[in-house]
């Protein structure tokens, strides 16, 4: 290690729709919903992370909770800065790093975003002091998170439901061979229940309680081996405007949730009909790695192998392996060169 290299911090960045994870020196240190709470009039910040979104849906009229991402991508630069820099400031203190003179950063991408928003992100971490920005696609850092050698001349298949999208690629020999950015993903769930409640209950729930329902009975099937118990849920009647309770099974929940998992499914079979018969032989032999929050979804393993007819395996913590891949490529990068964005 040089000199310089002794002075420069290095981070690795996975600003996602729905959580932000920043490692530094081999760990996470920040994992924060990405969500920013700001006074209507003044603009001023009142909360980042973890407390902007204790605030969700209970705001009143002076203040806003604002998400910078849509999508994957940045919605609002401005904020997405101002929520990194401050996400950042927390990091270097908590590490007690107050002196450094350069950082270097990686930051992951959902695949397919345009050349203009891919120099948007760089020219974002430029006014955040980095010195150095590589960027690598989110279902590539995420094989390396899940622990797979993707230089390898060998296929191997990636399904990662975040929270606004979801990533499918085939890798091979560090690149991606076929791969695709779908706009369905956790926050379409969500709104997947709160559409099935109010129709099907006349109960208004918001984002929050929709979520809550998602990971405490969320199911991509109706026959779960272990289903979980009913659950009340609170919400308004639509009817007579009163506070109501319902119960809501996990069956009711995989109905809600069935078309969007379908069109996951599609776009899943697409790609495999589209990949070289050498690639699919791998694919076949390796299984398909599910991974991101949304894969934390009861049965929907089962549910993607009874499509496939592919095994499925998922990695530990589904949430982190982004990250933890980048950072990976980032403390080896003359080996991970070829899985680097470029041509920017
Ligand atoms: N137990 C669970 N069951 C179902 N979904 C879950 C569970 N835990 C988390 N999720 C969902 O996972 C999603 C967040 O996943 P992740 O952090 O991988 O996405 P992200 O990186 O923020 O989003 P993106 O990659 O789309 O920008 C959210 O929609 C969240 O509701």
């Amino acid at each position: 290690m040089s000199f310089f290299d002794f002075l420069t911090e290095k981070i690795a960045i996975d600003l996602g729709t729905t959580n932000t994870l920043i490692t530094h020196r081999g760990k996470i240190v920040i994992n924060s919903p990405s969500i920013i709470a700001v006074h209507r009039i003044s603009g001023k910040i009142i909360a980042v992370g973890k407390e902007a979104n204790y605030m969700r849906g209970k705001i009143h009229k002076n203040i806003k909770t604002l998400y910078p991402l849509r999508n994957g991508v940045i919605a609002n630069f401005d904020l997405s800065e101002k929520m990194l820099k401050i996400l950042i400031k927390k990091l270097f203190s908590l590490q007690k790093a107050a002196f450094r003179t350069s950082l270097n950063m990686i930051i992951s991408i959902p695949c397919g975003i345009t050349k203009v928003e891919m120099r948007a992100v760089k020219e974002s971490a430029k006014r955040l002091n980095a010195k150095k920005i590589y960027l690598i696609e989110e279902p590539m850092a995420a094989a390396i998170g899940a622990g797979i050698d993707v230089l390898q001349p060998i296929g191997n298949m990636v399904v990662d439901i975040g929270g606004g999208t979801t990533e499918i690629a085939v890798i091979t020999l560090g690149g991606i061979v076929s791969g695709q950015s779908l706009r369905i993903a956790g926050n379409m769930f969500n709104d997947d229940i709160i559409q099935y409640i109010r129709e099907q209950h006349n109960l208004h729930i918001g984002e929050s309680t929709a979520e809550k329902i998602k990971i405490k009975i969320g199911s991509a099937i109706e026959a779960l081996e272990i289903p979980p118990d009913t659950l009340q849920v609170q919400g308004r009647d639509m009817l007579t405007g009163k506070p109501k309770q319902i119960n809501v099974s996990h069956k009711e929940i995989a109905r809600s949730l069935d078309k969007s998992l379908t069109q996951i499914e599609n776009a899943v079979l697409d790609i495999l009909s589209d990949i070289p018969p050498e690639i699919s032989s791998d694919i076949y032999t390796n299984g398909i790695l599910l991974t991101g929050g949304g894969s934390l979804l009861r049965g929907l393993d089962e549910r993607l192998s009874a499509t496939t007819d592919l095994s499925i395996y998922k990695g530990e913590q589904p949430l982190e392996v982004v990250v933890k891949g980048s950072e990976i490529v980032l403390k080896n990068l003359n080996r991970y060169t070829p899985v680097l964005v470029r041509n920017m």
